[in-house]
């Protein structure tokens, strides 16, 4: 096996991280890159680059060293970030957001939300929480409750509702870092509702608060599709792993006849997806329900009907994603 193949073996993750590759004999060793990564993830990616190419043709044994940047700040402890972006406005990022971390806290999980749209900030009304004002400790933010047990934090809470925010990139990114570097207790992860695109504001918003992983949200339509893979270019380059892509409005179910059609064609993102080898999470269903509870304040994951079921779905992956992280 010549070493590429060795190498497509690896997690997509793991193989991002390979620095070098060598065979001597049937001996393999890698030397992986584990900058950024916190002890117990280094465990994890050691562990599956090992299994991986454990077994593999031609190699008996296998070694795997991990490097890691000297001058690196010592990993983060606090929450772990979770970016959800997508390649332009009007996808579903935000209702996606909302209702992934619905589902992520009714599975037991201690997740927060962080709506980073300062421009358009929507959380609020989709988690409820419309008029509320976190409070401050000393020189930080305590995130507003939600109902539906997250804890969150958005500029709609910090200025009045429907007053569009005219500021410039700096101002916007230093009002970002208040809503991160919160007083967010024991919440292990943070979902981040990127604002829509792949701009400067997006790109400041990694390199400041690196993200552990990051979901990318489109829809089956082709340019759609095209502005999700400049979204995972932005992620690449940041260096943040993608945790995968979800297609929302998908198939449209007629609340008549209870019949799907496919107004923008149908399997597009899943196909997108497994083409630019990135991980399909799921597709949530076009459905006026979805977009009448999101709406009203009611996201649909924290409710019993068939509209909740995609969104816990799409959780359960995260969160075995999570689970991997860290081993
Ligand atoms: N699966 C769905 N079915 C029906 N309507 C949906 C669905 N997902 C989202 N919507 C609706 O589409 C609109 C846009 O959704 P949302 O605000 O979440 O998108 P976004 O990508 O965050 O956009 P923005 O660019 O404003 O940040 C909203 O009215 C929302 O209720």
């Amino acid at each position: 096996m010549d070493l590429e193949d060795l190498k497509a073996r690896l997690p997509r993750e793991a193989a991002a991280r390979v620095r070098s590759l060598k065979q001597s004999g049937e001996t393999l060793t890698a030397i992986l890159d584990a900058s950024g990564l916190d002890a117990a993830a280094r465990n994890a990616l050691e562990r599956e680059a090992h299994s991986a190419l454990a077994g593999a043709p031609g190699v008996g044994e296998v070694r795997v060293a991990l490097m890691a940047d000297k001058a690196e700040q010592p990993a983060r402890t606090g929450p772990v970030i979770v970016a959800v972006g997508s390649g332009k406005g009007g996808v579903g990022k935000s209702t996606l957001t909302a209702n992934l971390a619905v589902a992520l806290a009714r599975a037991g999980r201690k997740v927060g939300l962080v709506d980073a749209d300062v421009y358009g900030p929507s959380q609020p009304t989709l988690l409820d929480t419309e008029g509320q004002r976190p409070r401050a400790e000393g020189d930080k933010l305590v995130p507003v409750m939600s109902r539906f047990g997250v804890p969150m934090l958005s500029m709609g809470h910090l200025v009045e509702p429907g007053k569009a925010l005219a500021w410039r990139g700096p101002m916007a990114s230093g009002a970002f870092g208040q809503l991160v570097d919160a007083i967010w207790g024991d919440v292990e992860v943070i979902l981040l509702d990127l604002p829509p695109g792949t701009g400067d504001v997006q790109i400041t918003m990694l390199q400041k608060h690196k993200p552990a992983g990051a979901v990318i949200v489109s829809t089956p339509q082709d340019l759609a599709l095209i502005d999700a893979q400049r979204a995972a270019q932005l992620f690449e380059q940041g260096k943040v792993p993608i945790i995968g892509l979800v297609e929302n409005m998908a198939g449209y179910v007629c609340p008549h006849c209870g019949e799907t059609s496919d107004p923008f064609g149908r399997g597009g993102a899943q196909a997108a997806a497994e083409q630019a080898g990135i991980p399909f999470l799921g597709r949530i269903p076009l459905s006026l329900s979805v977009r009448q509870a999101s709406d009203a304040g009611t996201p649909p994951a924290a409710g019993e009907g068939e509209d909740a079921a995609p969104f816990s779905a799409i959780a359960a992956r995260v969160g075995e994603w999570l689970d991997r992280r860290t081993g």
